[in-house]
């Protein structure tokens, strides 16, 4: 649906290129909700904003639907970006026209007939539960509303793919759940592909199918959000996940005591409800305390972590990790004298 090859867009800044995106090869299938994430100045909106052209790549290919945009005509681009929505942080409604008249604004572009503007008009107020609201003045509306006064613009030319940059970062946090549904639901109903440009895994964690996370112009990890979440492995990542492995660290070392080992696992899915720490416990003859732990929802899929401090000897503990593993769980493992990280390699 989507397709980056080798993309790469530098902006000239005080006599020196800035690279703002750098060599990204991408690809988004139709019909997901993609999250592009990373902190600030990392290149996420101009990535975003290279999928439908609004900046211009500087070398690499942006092929959507099959169509090659970085080769088209002007009047053949302004075609194919009917296909492409966009909303923004700050909403970017024109604040002198009413809510049918901002619906209606790429509508009249079109050409479309006035009867035929105003059923569309009414249909979108009603997908984004606006019905009613065609006469009000932005000013006359809260954060909320008028994202989804934005939204239903953006839907009227019923395009295929949604772009959303940082769509939610200026709602309370009431409101900005209430957006994400909306997103979901809109992803769900009309089959839109949708790109969420954030730099709150919340947001991923809530509505993402897949996420890439963007440092320093680069994708510098992609995958499921499960897979991110549970075993996030660029440094980034980590800081972003909250598992910091600094913090882990000093956070495992507060916990650690001078003869014993302190044992994270990471879990997702069905595994969530299987009864697999006492399973091991009982093949392995390995004791345990739970130190800290939580279990949480991504999207639907159930996903836990629990800090864990194992007793019994050094070979029974070996055997615990090995187990846990294979049963499908992440562990990463510190040894409290050294601070080693052990991981996987146990
Ligand atoms: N028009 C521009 N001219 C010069 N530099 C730019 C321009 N647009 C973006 N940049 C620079 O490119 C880099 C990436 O910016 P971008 O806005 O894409 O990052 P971001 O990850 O979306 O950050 P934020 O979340 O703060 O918006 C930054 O260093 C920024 O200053």
């Amino acid at each position: 649906m989507i397709q980056l090859t080798n993309v790469e867009k530098s902006f000239p800044h005080k006599g020196q290129l800035v690279h703002a995106v750098n060599d990204v090869t991408l690809s988004i299938e139709a019909g997901e909700i993609f999250g592009l994430i990373g902190y600030s100045g990392a290149g996420k909106s101009t990535l975003l904003r290279c999928m439908n052209l609004l900046e211009k790549p500087t070398s690499g290919r942006v092929v959507v639907d099959g169509q090659e945009l970085t080769t088209l005509s002007k009047g053949a681009l302004q075609k194919a970006r009917r296909k492409i929505g966009m909303i923004f942080q700050h909403f970017h409604l024109l604040s002198s026209a009413t809510v049918a008249d901002n619906i209606a604004f790429p509508l009249r572009l079109e050409g479309m007939s006035r009867s035929d503007i105003k059923t569309r008009v009414e249909e979108m107020l009603h997908v984004v539960g606006l019905d009613g609201y065609e006469s009000k003045y932005p000013s006359q509306l809260s954060g909320g509303q008028k994202q989804r006064v934005a939204i239903a613009r953006a839907l009227a030319n019923k395009p295929d793919i949604l772009l959303c940059d940082e769509a939610t970062s200026a709602l309370d946090p009431e409101t900005t759940g209430s957006i994400l549904k909306l997103l979901l639901d809109i992803n769900r109903t009309l089959r839109l592909t949708i790109v969420i440009v954030t730099h709150q895994m919340e947001v991923v964690r809530e509505i993402c199918d897949r996420v890439a996370v963007m440092s320093e112009g680069k994708i510098v990890e992609t995958g499921s959000v499960a897979d991110i979440l549970v075993n996030p492995t660029h440094p980034v990542t980590r800081r972003l996940t909250g598992m910091a492995a600094e913090s882990a660290k000093r956070s495992f070392a507060e916990l650690a005591e001078a003869d014993a080992s302190i044992v994270q696992i990471a879990f997702q899915g069905s595994l969530t409800y299987e009864p697999v720490l006492a399973d091991v416990a009982v093949q392995t003859g390995c004791r345990f305390s739970i130190l800290q732990g939580s279990i949480d929802l991504l999207k639907d899929v159930p996903y836990g972590r629990l800090t864990l401090k194992w007793t019994g000897d050094e070979a029974s503990r070996r055997r615990a990790i090995m187990s846990l593993q294979a049963r499908g769980c992440t562990v990463t493992a510190y040894e409290s004298e050294t601070e080693t990280e052990v991981g996987a390699s146990c």
